[in-house]
């Protein structure tokens, strides 16, 4: 006879994630349901050339845990889907007090980025110790030893990057670092008066990097006033604020906790509608020639 659990006892990590939603500019999904301002979209999208995946549709029932963590619990919101021509992975990831991981991936091709949204978060790499708070970054190349902890008293969350390092003549691979977002100074686009600015944790000039993760502010008014329309693909997740985004031939609102996931060559725009400004993460794959999966 085979055990069966009895009905209503809790199956795997008894860890309740389930908490009332963070505060400030970072607020999202991560840790609870997000807000509802009835302004931006409630209704997931997938297209030809692109998803959306609004933060009201990030709930319980659409999460996923990995083998090798504890007290985690995970938002999937991109992965390569055709074997040749999507780059990268992409999750929202929650953990519980002392939750984390020793072993956070197995497969030592794969480069990791990590952007901590809520909560405290200690990263080792290499043996080199990080203390990551509400805006902190930390790359890990490909092939490293890392660790995740969640440090904090209350739930922690972090969007987690994947990507194949993709190796190129003379080029090394890049070192790990760690950052916080408030420490580095935003580059203001050319000609837009300071309503378009960047915030790069990669060297544009540092071509051992083949992903680029950045934060993209605009002002109330700010526009990308063209189509940009690019091999390169997007993660794009909205951190603050709210605005109108073009999305091949649509025109979507969005808002904080929301994830617009773009194709190769899905032409993009938008206008920030304010009060406050519109702040997202941005992935991007770069510097490197064209190739079939996995990238040569
Ligand atoms: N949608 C975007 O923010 N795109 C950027 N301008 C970029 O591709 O670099």
């Amino acid at each position: 006879m085979t055990d069966t659990p009895p009905k209503g006892a809790p199956i795997g990590d008894p860890v309740d994630l389930r908490q009332p939603r963070l505060d400030g500019p970072y607020a999202g999904p991560v840790a609870g349901l997000p807000p509802q301002t009835g302004l931006t979209t409630d209704t997931a999208v997938f297209t030809e050339a692109y998803a959306v995946i609004p933060s009201s549709t990030m709930r319980d029932i659409v999460t996923s845990y990995l083998p090798g963590w504890t007290g985690m619990r995970m938002w999937m919101l991109a992965r390569p889907l055709t074997g040749f021509a999507e780059t990268f992975s992409q999750y929202i990831v929650e953990l519980a007090p002392d939750g984390g991981s020793d072993a956070p991936d197995y497969d030592p091709e794969i480069q990791h980025a990590i952007f901590v949204t809520g909560g405290a978060l200690d990263v080792s790499i290499d043996g080199t110790d990080h203390h990551l708070t509400p805006g902190g970054f930390a790359y890990i190349p490909a092939g490293t030893d890392w660790s995740v902890r969640n440090s904090g008293d209350g739930n922690t969350g972090f969007h987690w990057w994947r990507k194949r390092w993709q190796p190129s003549p003379g080029i090394e691979k890049p070192q790990a670092f760690a950052a916080q977002e408030q420490d580095i100074a935003p580059s203001p686009m050319p000609d837009t008066d300071g309503a378009w600015a960047t915030t790069r944790f990669m060297d544009p000039a540092d071509l051992r990097h083949d992903m680029h993760i950045t934060v993209v502010t605009f002002k109330p008014g700010g526009s990308i006033p063209f189509a940009e329309t690019h091999v390169m693909e997007h993660g794009l997740f909205v951190l603050e604020g709210k605005a109108v985004y073009r999305l091949n031939r649509d025109w979507v609102e969005v808002g904080p906790g929301d994830f617009m996931w773009l194709r190769a060559f899905c032409p993009q725009a938008c206008y920030a509608g304010g009060p406050g400004p519109f702040r997202y993460l941005l992935y991007k794959d770069v510097n490197r020639h064209a190739g079939l999966w996995p990238n040569r």
